[in-house]
Protein backbone atom coordinates (compact mmCIF):
# COMPACT_ATOMS: atom_id res chain seq x y z
CA UNK A 1 0.00 0.00 0.00
CA UNK A 2 1.26 3.63 -0.88
CA UNK A 3 1.43 6.79 1.42
CA UNK A 4 -0.82 7.88 -0.31
CA UNK A 5 -3.41 5.50 0.27
CA UNK A 6 -2.73 5.08 3.80
CA UNK A 7 -5.50 8.12 3.49
CA UNK A 8 -8.03 5.83 3.11
CA UNK A 9 -7.99 3.26 6.23
CA UNK A 10 -10.51 3.47 8.92
CA UNK A 11 -9.82 5.76 11.69
CA UNK A 12 -6.50 7.18 10.30
CA UNK A 13 -8.50 10.91 11.89
CA UNK A 14 -9.74 9.36 14.58
CA UNK A 15 -8.81 11.21 18.25
CA UNK A 16 -8.24 7.51 19.31
CA UNK A 17 -5.29 5.89 17.52
CA UNK A 18 -5.45 2.78 15.40
CA UNK A 19 -4.92 -0.35 16.44
CA UNK A 20 -5.20 -2.09 12.97
CA UNK A 21 -3.73 -5.60 12.90
CA UNK A 22 -0.83 -5.48 10.25
CA UNK A 23 0.21 -1.61 11.03
CA UNK A 24 3.59 -2.30 11.55
CA UNK A 25 3.90 -3.29 7.50
CA UNK A 26 2.09 -0.51 6.96
CA UNK A 27 4.54 1.17 8.64
CA UNK A 28 7.24 -0.40 6.15
CA UNK A 29 5.48 0.72 3.02
CA UNK A 30 4.52 4.47 4.29
CA UNK A 31 8.18 4.65 4.64
CA UNK A 32 9.58 2.86 1.73
CA UNK A 33 6.86 4.42 -0.66
CA UNK A 34 8.46 8.49 0.26
CA UNK A 35 9.27 10.02 -2.96
CA UNK A 36 12.54 11.46 -2.20
CA UNK A 37 14.13 7.96 -0.77
CA UNK A 38 17.14 8.39 -1.99
CA UNK A 39 17.29 11.34 1.18
CA UNK A 40 16.30 8.93 3.84
CA UNK A 41 18.43 6.37 2.98
CA UNK A 42 21.54 6.48 5.31
CA UNK A 43 20.02 8.71 7.72
CA UNK A 44 18.85 7.35 11.03
CA UNK A 45 17.05 10.64 11.96
CA UNK A 46 15.00 10.94 8.78
CA UNK A 47 13.80 7.08 9.25
CA UNK A 48 12.86 8.35 12.62
CA UNK A 49 11.19 11.16 11.99
CA UNK A 50 8.96 9.34 9.48
CA UNK A 51 8.67 6.90 12.27
CA UNK A 52 6.90 9.52 14.72
CA UNK A 53 5.02 10.67 11.86
CA UNK A 54 3.48 7.53 11.34
CA UNK A 55 2.93 6.92 15.29
CA UNK A 56 0.41 10.11 14.94
CA UNK A 57 -2.42 7.95 13.47
CA UNK A 58 -1.45 4.53 14.60
CA UNK A 59 -0.55 3.15 17.44
CA UNK A 60 3.07 1.75 18.00
CA UNK A 61 4.67 0.35 20.63
CA UNK A 62 7.94 2.29 20.55
CA UNK A 63 10.17 4.19 23.20
CA UNK A 64 9.28 7.80 21.63
CA UNK A 65 11.21 10.98 21.70
CA UNK A 66 10.99 12.04 25.30
CA UNK A 67 11.55 8.89 27.20
CA UNK A 68 14.32 7.95 24.46
CA UNK A 69 16.35 10.89 25.45
CA UNK A 70 16.55 9.63 28.57
CA UNK A 71 18.37 6.67 27.36
CA UNK A 72 20.78 8.50 24.38
CA UNK A 73 21.90 10.10 27.82
CA UNK A 74 22.84 7.12 29.36
CA UNK A 75 24.43 5.94 25.85
CA UNK A 76 26.91 9.19 25.63
CA UNK A 77 27.84 8.94 29.22
CA UNK A 78 28.28 4.99 29.45
CA UNK A 79 29.57 4.55 26.03
CA UNK A 80 28.81 1.08 25.53
CA UNK A 81 31.04 -1.25 23.09
CA UNK A 82 27.90 -3.60 23.40
CA UNK A 83 24.50 -2.13 24.06
CA UNK A 84 21.47 -4.69 24.35
CA UNK A 85 18.19 -4.05 24.26
CA UNK A 86 15.41 -6.74 24.78
CA UNK A 87 12.50 -5.98 22.65
CA UNK A 88 12.93 -4.75 19.10
CA UNK A 89 9.42 -4.05 17.87
CA UNK A 90 10.19 -2.43 14.30
CA UNK A 91 13.43 -0.79 15.45
CA UNK A 92 12.30 2.80 16.09
CA UNK A 93 14.71 1.84 19.36
CA UNK A 94 17.28 0.00 17.69
CA UNK A 95 17.94 2.86 15.33
CA UNK A 96 18.36 5.73 17.45
CA UNK A 97 19.98 3.52 20.42
CA UNK A 98 22.24 1.95 17.62
CA UNK A 99 22.96 5.22 16.17
CA UNK A 100 24.13 6.73 19.73
CA UNK A 101 25.93 3.85 20.40
CA UNK A 102 28.27 3.78 17.18
CA UNK A 103 28.71 8.15 17.18
CA UNK A 104 30.02 7.21 20.61
CA UNK A 105 32.42 4.38 19.30
CA UNK A 106 30.94 1.52 20.28
CA UNK A 107 30.76 -2.15 18.13
CA UNK A 108 27.44 -2.94 17.92
CA UNK A 109 23.90 -3.10 19.44
CA UNK A 110 22.05 -6.60 19.73
CA UNK A 111 18.46 -6.53 19.70
CA UNK A 112 16.40 -9.12 20.83
CA UNK A 113 12.77 -9.68 19.54
CA UNK A 114 10.53 -13.10 19.78
CA UNK A 115 8.42 -11.94 16.92
CA UNK A 116 9.87 -12.91 13.32
CA UNK A 117 7.74 -10.45 11.57
CA UNK A 118 8.27 -7.30 13.94
CA UNK A 119 12.25 -8.71 13.31
CA UNK A 120 11.85 -8.50 9.45
CA UNK A 121 10.32 -5.41 9.24
CA UNK A 122 12.90 -3.66 11.55
CA UNK A 123 15.62 -5.36 9.70
CA UNK A 124 14.61 -3.14 6.71
CA UNK A 125 14.29 0.14 8.15
CA UNK A 126 17.78 0.04 10.02
CA UNK A 127 18.93 -1.15 6.38
CA UNK A 128 17.13 1.80 5.01
CA UNK A 129 18.97 3.80 8.13
CA UNK A 130 22.34 2.84 7.42
CA UNK A 131 22.40 0.85 10.50
CA UNK A 132 22.53 -2.77 9.24
CA UNK A 133 26.12 -3.22 9.54
CA UNK A 134 25.71 -2.13 13.28
CA UNK A 135 22.41 -3.40 14.72
CA UNK A 136 21.82 -7.06 14.37
CA UNK A 137 18.31 -8.25 15.31
CA UNK A 138 18.33 -11.59 17.13
CA UNK A 139 15.01 -13.81 16.80
CA UNK A 140 13.56 -15.36 19.67
CA UNK A 141 12.89 -15.87 23.36
CA UNK A 142 15.42 -12.83 25.35
CA UNK A 143 15.94 -15.42 28.11
CA UNK A 144 17.10 -17.85 25.52
CA UNK A 145 19.19 -15.14 23.10
CA UNK A 146 20.54 -14.15 26.61
CA UNK A 147 21.67 -17.23 27.65
CA UNK A 148 23.11 -18.65 24.31
CA UNK A 149 24.99 -14.69 23.91
CA UNK A 150 26.65 -15.73 27.06
CA UNK A 151 28.09 -19.13 26.67
CA UNK A 152 29.13 -18.33 23.20
CA UNK A 153 31.38 -15.72 24.95
CA UNK A 154 29.71 -13.11 23.07
CA UNK A 155 28.46 -10.82 25.66
CA UNK A 156 30.21 -11.33 29.16
CA UNK A 157 29.04 -8.44 31.05
CA UNK A 158 26.27 -5.83 30.84
CA UNK A 159 27.55 -2.40 30.00
CA UNK A 160 23.88 -1.37 28.74
CA UNK A 161 20.73 -2.72 28.32
CA UNK A 162 17.64 -1.35 27.37
CA UNK A 163 14.95 -3.69 28.64
CA UNK A 164 11.34 -3.18 26.47
CA UNK A 165 10.08 -6.38 25.96
CA UNK A 166 7.18 -8.99 27.99
CA UNK A 167 7.11 -7.20 31.22
CA UNK A 168 6.73 -10.26 33.87
CA UNK A 169 9.95 -10.92 31.88
CA UNK A 170 11.89 -7.93 33.49
CA UNK A 171 12.55 -9.37 36.60
CA UNK A 172 13.98 -12.88 35.04
CA UNK A 173 16.19 -11.84 32.70
CA UNK A 174 17.71 -9.47 35.11
CA UNK A 175 17.93 -12.62 37.20
CA UNK A 176 19.97 -14.73 34.23
CA UNK A 177 22.50 -11.62 33.67
CA UNK A 178 23.11 -11.88 37.54
CA UNK A 179 23.63 -15.59 37.61
CA UNK A 180 25.73 -15.46 34.47
CA UNK A 181 28.43 -13.17 36.41
CA UNK A 182 26.96 -10.87 33.31
CA UNK A 183 25.76 -7.86 36.12
CA UNK A 184 28.92 -6.87 36.89
CA UNK A 185 29.83 -2.70 39.00
CA UNK A 186 29.59 -0.52 36.04
CA UNK A 187 26.82 -2.34 34.55
CA UNK A 188 23.57 0.20 33.90
CA UNK A 189 19.68 -1.21 32.82
CA UNK A 190 17.54 1.44 31.15
CA UNK A 191 13.51 -0.14 31.99
CA UNK A 192 10.86 1.44 30.04
CA UNK A 193 7.10 0.87 30.85
CA UNK A 194 7.61 0.89 34.68
CA UNK A 195 4.77 3.32 35.37
CA UNK A 196 2.29 2.84 32.49
CA UNK A 197 1.32 -0.03 32.27
CA UNK A 198 4.51 -0.73 35.08
CA UNK A 199 5.75 -3.06 37.05
CA UNK A 200 5.93 -3.38 40.55
CA UNK A 201 8.04 -6.75 40.76
CA UNK A 202 10.70 -5.30 38.72
CA UNK A 203 10.98 -2.18 40.58
CA UNK A 204 10.59 -3.80 43.88
CA UNK A 205 13.49 -5.86 42.89
CA UNK A 206 15.94 -3.43 41.57
CA UNK A 207 15.10 -0.90 44.62
CA UNK A 208 15.74 -4.04 47.28
CA UNK A 209 18.83 -3.75 49.12
CA UNK A 210 21.01 -6.83 49.91
CA UNK A 211 19.81 -8.00 52.87
CA UNK A 212 16.01 -7.85 51.64
CA UNK A 213 17.03 -9.64 48.34
CA UNK A 214 18.76 -12.31 50.45
CA UNK A 215 15.79 -13.01 52.49
CA UNK A 216 13.63 -13.81 49.05
CA UNK A 217 16.45 -15.67 47.25
CA UNK A 218 16.49 -18.38 50.64
CA UNK A 219 13.06 -19.67 48.93
CA UNK A 220 15.02 -20.49 45.92
CA UNK A 221 13.99 -19.52 42.33
CA UNK A 222 10.57 -18.38 41.79
CA UNK A 223 8.38 -20.74 39.58
CA UNK A 224 6.81 -18.80 36.66
CA UNK A 225 6.46 -15.32 35.75
CA UNK A 226 5.45 -12.81 38.96
CA UNK A 227 2.48 -11.07 37.84
CA UNK A 228 1.52 -9.83 40.75
CA UNK A 229 0.05 -6.26 40.32
CA UNK A 230 0.09 -6.53 36.24
CA UNK A 231 -2.97 -5.56 34.10
CA UNK A 232 -4.03 -8.47 32.45
CA UNK A 233 -2.86 -6.75 28.98
CA UNK A 234 0.73 -6.64 29.98
CA UNK A 235 0.13 -10.27 31.39
CA UNK A 236 -1.33 -11.86 28.04
CA UNK A 237 0.56 -9.85 25.46
CA UNK A 238 2.99 -11.09 23.05
CA UNK A 239 1.51 -14.86 22.98
CA UNK A 240 3.52 -15.97 26.31
CA UNK A 241 1.09 -16.22 28.67
CA UNK A 242 0.81 -19.84 29.93
CA UNK A 243 4.86 -19.70 29.45
CA UNK A 244 7.15 -19.93 32.19
CA UNK A 245 10.90 -18.97 31.97
CA UNK A 246 13.46 -21.52 30.41
CA UNK A 247 15.64 -20.94 33.20
CA UNK A 248 14.39 -20.52 37.03
CA UNK A 249 17.22 -18.83 38.70
CA UNK A 250 17.38 -16.83 41.98
CA UNK A 251 19.74 -14.39 40.20
CA UNK A 252 22.94 -12.76 42.83
CA UNK A 253 21.43 -10.95 45.55
CA UNK A 254 24.71 -9.82 46.56
CA UNK A 255 24.57 -6.81 43.64
CA UNK A 256 24.21 -3.00 45.28
CA UNK A 257 22.56 -1.43 42.90
CA UNK A 258 21.02 2.09 42.69
CA UNK A 259 18.07 2.51 41.09
CA UNK A 260 15.75 5.72 40.21
CA UNK A 261 12.70 6.79 38.01
CA UNK A 262 13.68 9.07 35.66
CA UNK A 263 10.10 10.67 34.23
CA UNK A 264 9.80 13.10 31.36
CA UNK A 265 7.38 15.95 31.74
CA UNK A 266 4.16 15.73 30.81
CA UNK A 267 4.36 11.61 30.56
CA UNK A 268 2.62 9.22 32.22
CA UNK A 269 5.39 6.59 32.25
CA UNK A 270 8.74 6.58 32.81
CA UNK A 271 12.16 4.67 32.39
CA UNK A 272 14.01 3.26 35.95
CA UNK A 273 17.57 3.52 35.37
CA UNK A 274 19.49 1.11 38.10
CA UNK A 275 23.47 0.75 38.21
CA UNK A 276 25.53 -1.35 39.87
CA UNK A 277 27.46 -0.05 42.05
CA UNK A 278 29.58 -2.41 44.13
CA UNK A 279 29.29 -6.46 45.69
CA UNK A 280 28.21 -6.77 49.10
CA UNK A 281 30.09 -10.08 50.24
C1 LIG B 1 7.27 -2.43 23.57
S1 LIG B 1 7.81 -3.36 22.19
C2 LIG B 1 9.47 -2.82 21.95
C3 LIG B 1 9.55 -1.41 21.42
C4 LIG B 1 10.93 -1.00 20.95
N1 LIG B 1 11.91 -1.18 22.00
C5 LIG B 1 10.90 0.43 20.52
O1 LIG B 1 11.05 1.32 21.36
O2 LIG B 1 10.70 0.67 19.32
C6 LIG B 1 8.03 -4.95 22.89
C7 LIG B 1 8.58 -5.98 21.95
O3 LIG B 1 9.09 -7.05 22.72
C8 LIG B 1 8.86 -8.26 22.03
N2 LIG B 1 8.91 -9.34 23.03
C9 LIG B 1 7.95 -9.69 23.91
N3 LIG B 1 8.38 -10.69 24.68
C10 LIG B 1 9.63 -10.99 24.29
C11 LIG B 1 10.59 -11.93 24.70
N4 LIG B 1 10.34 -12.78 25.71
N5 LIG B 1 11.77 -11.97 24.07
C12 LIG B 1 12.04 -11.09 23.08
N6 LIG B 1 11.17 -10.16 22.64
C13 LIG B 1 9.98 -10.13 23.23
C14 LIG B 1 7.51 -8.06 21.37
O4 LIG B 1 7.31 -8.93 20.29
C15 LIG B 1 7.59 -6.58 20.98
O5 LIG B 1 8.05 -6.45 19.66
Amino acid sequence: MSAQNSSTLPHPEAAEKSREPGREMKLLHFIYDQPKLEEIRGNPQKVLQLMDKFEEKYHMMTVGISKGKIVTDLINEVKPKIMIELGCYTGYSAILFGEAVRRNGGEKYLSLELNPEYAAIANMLIELAGLRDFVRVIVGRSDDSLDRLYRSGEVKKIELMFIDHYKPAYTTDLKLCEHHGMVVPGSVLAADNVLYPGNPPYLEYVRSTVEQKREVAKKGPSKGYDTTGFRERAVNSFQLQGSVPSFEVVGNPNLVYHSELNQPEGSNDAIEVTRCVGVQE
